[in-house]
């Protein structure tokens, strides 16, 4: 079957002969380029995620993390260069003797000192990169395209010598000379490469102009297409999206986005993205349910929280608050979701303490505490609590209290004989009602 039939049996299965179920966000059946349902991550963690400001890895520690990241599924795992230090080598020797399913990338200047070194480490593949923009040129490694395409071509044809992977990349590439950048590409994809990557160094790039650089390249080379984007500019997500909609296969990732200033594309937000593409492709290849081990085992090694509002594993990423939400989310989870948190291993939260807080909310919350109260005794009990909400935060003992209070108060059988009009009237030290004693 052609990769055009192959595309097409997979969007017409997933939609299958009911429109409603159909995934809106899913690919297009015309764009048979798209990669959202057959993408590769090249995880960077112990690479990228080492130039984030917190990172230090033990030896230990980076063997924990790419046993994870193993463990998760992701494709490749890119290690800091070994020419980087000496403990650097080391350490990506020690990490490719492991044995792991995903292989073992280092990440290398275009340069045979570095090549000579890379190759000698027991990776599955080299990654090179050279800068390309006029910033680059000239403040940085100060070459020319010129002697940049000579280097370039040292470089791949020895570490194909070698008969490992080799990957050829730009830096900048967003602020690179388009024509520069298609000569580098058509040079190198003729030596022949595993992969070109494009690589948005400085955050700079939007999607529409990522979609455009991918779709342009796809037609000048033929060989697979990576891409990094850096998140300065709250892109990097979208940037990883249209690259793979424009045809691009394999996306460099960190767990929860560690890298150089604030980072590159996150491999959870990243998850959470493709999941809504395409379901059964990330549900079948990565164990999501480790994600949060994942994200847990590199923040406390790089000493940072999760974020509140990091995707999927934020402490709010599945908590519904709005009253009318909580109501519809009870009826059927997806009025108000996109993602399952059980997909992920995580769990639903209905936050019903507080004054915006429903009927139906605190409906489901009797029902938790094993108490029987009918509707309208509920939306009494729902008024109180928006009460006390109207004067104070609540948490959820004091809606609790307010609940179990209200449903003892209806439940208690009065044991009290019912009080005479005597005894409602006030009563004097000696026990007798006041007014009576005036009369006296
Ligand atoms: N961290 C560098 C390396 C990019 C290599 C692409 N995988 C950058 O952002 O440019
Ligand atoms: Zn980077």
């Amino acid at each position: 079957m052609t990769a055009e039939n192959q595309a097409f049996q997979k969007v017409t299965e997933s939609t299958g002969s009911n429109p409603i179920q159909a995934n809106p966000y899913g690919p297009n059946p015309s764009d048979f380029l798209s990669n959202v349902g057959n993408f590769q991550l090249i995880d960077s963690t112990l690479r990228e995620g080492e130039q984030f400001a917190n990172a230090f890895f033990s030896t230990e520690k980076k063997i924990e993390i790419a046993k994870a990241l193993d463990a998760f599924g992701v494709d490749y795992i890119e290690l800091t260069s070994p020419v980087a230090s000496e403990q650097s080598r080391k350490d990506c020797e020690a990490i490719c003797k492991l044995g792991l399913k995903a292989k073992i990338l280092t990440h290398i200047r275009c340069h045979m000192d570095d090549a000579k070194v890379a190759v000698e480490t027991g990776v599955d593949g080299v990654d090179v990169v050279i800068g390309t923009s006029k910033f680059l040129r000239q403040y940085s490694h100060g070459k020319d395209m010129n002697y940049i395409a000579k280097s370039a071509i040292e470089v791949i044809e020895f570490v194909k010598s070698k008969g490992i992977e080799i990957r050829f990349s730009s830096e900048d590439s967003f602020r690179s000379d388009l024509v520069d950048l298609l000569n580098i590409y058509k040079t190198v994809s003729k030596i022949g490469v595993n992969r070109i990557g494009i690589a948005d160094t400085v955050g700079c790039a939007n999607p529409r102009q990522v979609y455009e650089l991918v779709r342009t390249l796809k037609s000048v080379v033929n060989c697979d297409i990576e891409c990094h984007f850096h998140n300065d500019t709250g892109c990097a997500i979208a940037n990883a999206y249209c690259a793979l909609e424009a045809g691009a296969k394999l996306i460099d990732v960190c767990v929860l986005g560690i890298g150089e200033r604030n980072g590159i594309v996150p491999i959870g937000g990243l998850m959470a993205r493709m999941i809504v593409a395409d379901p059964d492709y990330v549900k079948s290849k990565y164990k999501l349910h480790k994600i949060r081990d994942l994200e847990n085992l590199v923040a406390d090694a790089v000493e940072v929280n999760i974020p509140f509002n990091n995707p999927i594993t934020g402490f709010c990423a599945f908590t519904h608050k709005a009253g009318i939400h909580a109501k519809a989310i009870l009826a059927n989870p997806s009025t108000y979701e996109i993602l399952d948190p059980h997909d992920f291993g995580m769990k639903r939260y209905i936050h019903f303490a507080n004054r915006l807080t429903g009927w139906n909310a605190i409906k489901s919350r009797v029902d938790q505490l094993n108490l029987s109260l009918t509707d309208s005794e509920v939306k009494i009990v729902t008024a109180k609590i928006k009460k006390m909400g109207d004067i104070r935060p609540l948490n959820i003992d004091d809606v609790d209290s307010i609940i179990k209070d209200y449903h003892a108060e209806i439940n208690t059988p009065t044991l009290i004989p019912k009080k005479t009009k005597a005894d409602e009237e006030p009563l004097d030290i000696s026990g007798e009602p006041a007014t009576k004693k005036v009369k006296k």
